[in-house]
């Protein structure tokens, strides 16, 4: 035993009073060493208050705990009291025990007061308690249903994790906190309702819910405790919506039962019927309420279920029947039974479906109907009827398909589509890509005396659900008579309808393949090939002939060219030809064959006539390269023809592009001429052959153009013809040919007729006559002083309107002479017709000597046939004294030409004549 340092009085007197308390009471001294302890010491730590007087306090603590009462030490001797704090020591017999601590620095004793409670039990039991609550938290969250727990105030006391899930926030956290504000969804709903009822009768509840935020059904216990209420979830979702299922099953069997679309009678064993669903009351006429305890055999019309079929259906068969069925009101009905029997709670029960076929029958009835009906018209319609198979095999057929095809029925039964269309919409019926339905599609149907017979073909192809063919349905109507005028239809829109040539549009066509498909280094020429005398032929012999030496034409063309090129006629005496070739030199050898085929002559009317040709030519790629480019240049180069010389061919050039764009500047610069009085007149005198006076006068236009200068009448009236400009510009010349005669005849004191040329165009005019007259008032010239020029043309275009017009003008007084006679080829006939006085014969037939016949005796024998005719005759273009005699021999009348004088300006033309009177 160690010494106690001694006590100061005050803790003497502490100790003494302490002696008797149950809790260890200490004094220590500054160091901790134990200064004296009460006689519990021995009780709780085993030692005598001697044994323990002192011995450093320390020493009697666990190891584990020194360093913490070590620290505790300190703090007291600074002043801070310590409460309650448990540590654990170490029992004299070595069993450790566990004291709660409380002690406080007396700074007047210099001591420590210290008292110490066994808390060794009350810790064991709290330990217990702890590892209680752990194994029933464990047991809570392993049980799979939710739990929780709330106190009177509804704070949550505890909660497994599937509570969690349940209330939808993590519980921990939310320990100790209102269930309502953890949970605000609660409100208003069942649960919180069972609980509060629970809380306030302290009896347990249970229910069943839907809790809508998880969507789940849950089936609730809640038992209320001292503290307050525990509640347990069990997840019933999968048994409610089993149950649901087993509901929802039966209502629709229930529903099925009721609405089944055929009639369904339940009889018993003893063959009473029990159950029948409202299709059945409604086709027999029962109430639900009559139907049941009615014996089966009063729904039956003739047949009762007999022993043998009762047996068979208990052996488990069922029976399909064909029956009549019998109303309440005593009507019977056609219909199909379908009989089972089962058996429900241990009793036999039948089942007849009642399938009421009234509808049925009737409908087939009316199938039948139609389809007599449906042969009926297949046997009458003249559209040909085929069926076939999914193999292509014909399986009907009706007469107007026999005749269509010439083959007898049975002929046609059995052989293929294949066989019996050359050309047919499902060709070898490839099955799923074949079409449904095809409409008014041509097709070739074979014949059986060969050739064939065009159809318009309507059908259509059944399949089965796989999208099989079954079969084929066709109709059709011939329509060869439809195909044949289309063909003649679309002859007429491509081709030329007097040659049968391809006409314009289909020139285009044709001529677009040629360049598309002409192969590089290889050329298309493309010709424009003009008549040179077909104006000629027809004006002289008539439309009929002229379109008869078109037609020779054509076959000429047709006879040199190749079947591979193309010939056409765009109108009139305009033909093309294209053919693909090698160059330049085949392409005229091509044009050469072209007019030694034209230059052969013709026989129209009776008469050879050779009609020439002029070609024009231009190549593909090396003057144009397109189509529109190489027609306008193939027609340029033909008028470079034409104005050579014609009866030849020439290649396109550039410059001939020039000559036209020239035309053109003619033609612009004319349009102006009259309005800004560009024109004038020269007079050509006319001299009579055997007094050689003058006796007349030409009247000849003559255009000094601002922007051209002189522009002689070969350039511009050609122009000023095909552009309608003659017709103003003719009406001009006519008033001032005819104002400035009568001024010359009142100058000159006597008659001097003026001669006037006169187009076709304003010979077409309606009203050229009356024009003439007007004029004639106007001016004041004698109407016997005014000659017209006609040219034969002109004379012959509308003969019958011609002669109407010529014999009003003849009324009125004027001369009428044909111009340029012996040009055409109008033959004479038109002159015994039309009033002529006088014709003109051009300078060329003058000159002509063929060596057959010299051009005196042609002359003679014109100039006496047109006397004999009473027409004088002028002969133009007198340049010679020789040809001045000879036409003076051949008994002229009349002369006029560069020998005795050129067209010149009216005073040039007065000094002249007052020149001549004096001479
Ligand atoms: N519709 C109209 N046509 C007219 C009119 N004025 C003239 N013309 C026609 O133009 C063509 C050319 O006429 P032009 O250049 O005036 O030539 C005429 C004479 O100059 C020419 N001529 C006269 N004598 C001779 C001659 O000895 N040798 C020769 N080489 N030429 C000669 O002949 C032309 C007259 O021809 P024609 O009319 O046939 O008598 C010409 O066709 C004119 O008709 C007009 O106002 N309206």
């Amino acid at each position: 035993m160690m010494n106690a340092p001694a006590l100061p009085a005050s803790a003497a007197d502490y100790i003494a009073h302490i002696d008797l308390a149950f809790e260890l009471m200490a004094v220590l001294d500054a160091s901790g060493r134990i200064v004296r302890v009460n006689a519990a010491a021995g009780d709780i730590l085993g030692y005598t208050p001697a044994e323990l007087a002192g011995r450093p306090v320390l020493e009697l603590l666990h190891p584990d705990e020194r360093a913490d009462l070590a620290a505790l030490g300190a703090e007291v001797l600074q002043g801070h009291a310590c409460q309650e704090r448990e540590l654990r020591w170490r029992r004299k017999d070595g069993q450790p025990v566990y004291l709660s601590l409380s002690a406080c620095w007396s700074e007047r004793a210099g001591l420590v007061y210290a008292s110490a409670r066994d808390v060794t039990a009350h810790r064991a039991a709290r330990e217990e308690l702890k590892l209680s609550r752990e194994r029933l938290n464990a047991m809570l969250e392993s049980i799979g249903d939710a739990f929780f727990a709330i106190d009177r105030d509804w704070r949550i006391i505890y909660a497994n994790r599937k509570a969690a899930a349940f209330i939808g926030v993590a519980v921990g956290p939310n320990v100790g906190r209102p269930l309502l504000d953890v949970s605000p969804e609660l409100e208003g709903t069942p649960f919180i309702a069972h609980y509060r009822q629970a809380l306030a009768d302290g009896q347990p509840g249970f229910f069943e819910a839907f809790w809508e935020p998880s969507g789940t059904w849950l089936e609730v216990r809640c038992y209320p405790t001292p503290d307050g209420l525990s509640v347990y979830f069990h997840d019933i979702t999968a048994k409610r919506t089993a149950l649901d299922a087993v509901h929802k099953s039966e209502k629709r069997f229930r529903s099925l039962f009721q609405q089944a679309g055929d009639s369904i009678v339940i009889a018993d064993h003893d063959l009473r019927i029990v159950a029948a669903n409202g299709r059945a009351c409604a086709s027999f006429g029962y109430t639900e309420a009559e139907f049941v305890g009615l014996p089966v055999t009063r729904i039956d019309g003739h047949h009762t279920y007999t022993p043998g079929m009762l047996a068979s259906l208990r052996a488990g068969h069922t029976h399909l029947l064909r029956m009549t069925k019998r109303r309440k009101d005593g009507s019977r009905f056609p219909a199909e039974v379908h009989v089972s029997r089962f058996e429900d709670g241990g009793q036999e029960y039948f089942q007849a479906i009642v399938r009421d076929l009234t509808e049925r029958e009737e409908a087939e009835r009316q199938l039948r109907a139609s389809e007599q009906r449906f042969r009926e018209v297949i046997e009458m319609t003249p559209a040909g009827y085929v069926l076939a198979g999914a193999d292509g095999r014909v399986l009907d057929v009706n007469p107007a398909l026999c005749s269509l095809s010439g083959h007898a029925r049975e002929a046609l039964l059995g052989r293929t589509l294949d066989d019996l269309f050359d050309t047919f919409p499902w060709h070898g019926l490839a099955a799923h890509d074949a079409q449904e339905h095809v409409q008014g599609v041509e097709a070739s149907l074979r014949h059986a005396q060969g050739g064939h017979v065009h159809v318009l073909f309507n059908g259509s192809v059944r399949r089965d659900a796989a999208g099989n063919v079954t079969s084929v349905t066709g109709l059709m109507s011939d329509i060869t008579g439809r195909k044949q005028a289309e063909t003649r239809l679309q002859q007429l829109a491509t081709h030329d309808t007097l040659t049968g040539l391809p006409n314009r549009a289909l020139l285009h066509e044709r001529v677009q393949h040629m360049l598309d498909a002409c192969p590089q280094g290889r050329a298309v020429a493309v010709m424009f090939l003009d008549l040179d005398r077909f104006k000629e032929v027809n004006d002289s012999f008539g439309h009929d002939l002229g379109d008869v030496l078109l037609c020779e034409v054509a076959t000429r063309l047709r006879k040199v060219m190749r079947p591979g090129d193309v010939i056409a006629r765009l109108g009139g005496d305009e033909f093309v030809v294209a053919a693909e070739c090698a160059g330049p030199a085949d392409a005229g050898a091509i044009a050469q064959k072209l007019l030694d085929a034209l230059g052969l002559p013709v026989r129209v009317g009776g008469q050879d006539v050779n009609a020439g040709g002029s070609i024009g030519i231009s190549l593909f790629p090396h003057d144009a390269s397109t189509r529109e480019l190489l027609f306008q240049t193939a027609d340029t180069a033909m008028y470079g023809a034409k104005r050579a010389g014609r009866n030849r061919y020439r290649f396109f050039e550039p410059a001939m592009t020039l000559a036209a764009q020239a035309r053109m500047a003619l033609e612009m610069a004319l349009r102006p001429a009259l309005a800004r009085s560009e024109f004038e007149l020269h007079y050509q005198p006319r001299v009579d052959l055997r007094t050689m006076r003058v006796v007349g006068l030409e009247a000849l236009l003559r255009w000094n153009s601002a922007d051209l200068g002189r522009v002689s009448p070969g350039e511009f009236i050609g122009i000023a013809e095909e552009t309608g400009l003659i017709v103003p510009i003719g009406r001009w010349v006519l008033e001032e040919a005819c104002g400035q005669t009568r001024r010359l005849i009142e100058r000159q004191g006597r008659a001097i007729r003026v001669s006037v040329n006169v187009s076709a165009r304003q010979l077409a005019q309606a009203g050229f006559v009356d024009e003439v007259r007007d004029v004639l008032a106007r001016t004041g010239l004698p109407a016997a002083c005014l000659e017209l020029e006609l040219t034969e043309s002109a004379l012959i275009e509308d003969m019958a309107r011609t002669a109407a017009m010529l014999d009003e003008l003849r009324v009125l007084g004027v001369k009428l002479a044909v111009d340029d006679f012996g040009t055409g080829y109008s033959g004479l006939a038109y002159l015994r017709r039309l009033p002529i006085d006088i014709l003109k014969l051009d300078r060329s037939f003058v000159l002509q000597d063929d060596g057959r016949i010299s051009a005196f005796d042609f002359v003679k024998a014109f100039v006496d046939m047109a006397h004999a005719l009473r027409l004088s005759v002028v002969a133009e273009g007198v340049e010679t004294a020789d040809v001045l005699e000879f036409l003076r021999a051949a008994d002229c009348d009349e002369v006029q030409g560069y020998l005795m004088a050129r067209p010149m300006p009216l005073d040039a033309l007065e000094a002249w004549l007052d020149a001549a009177t004096e001479g």
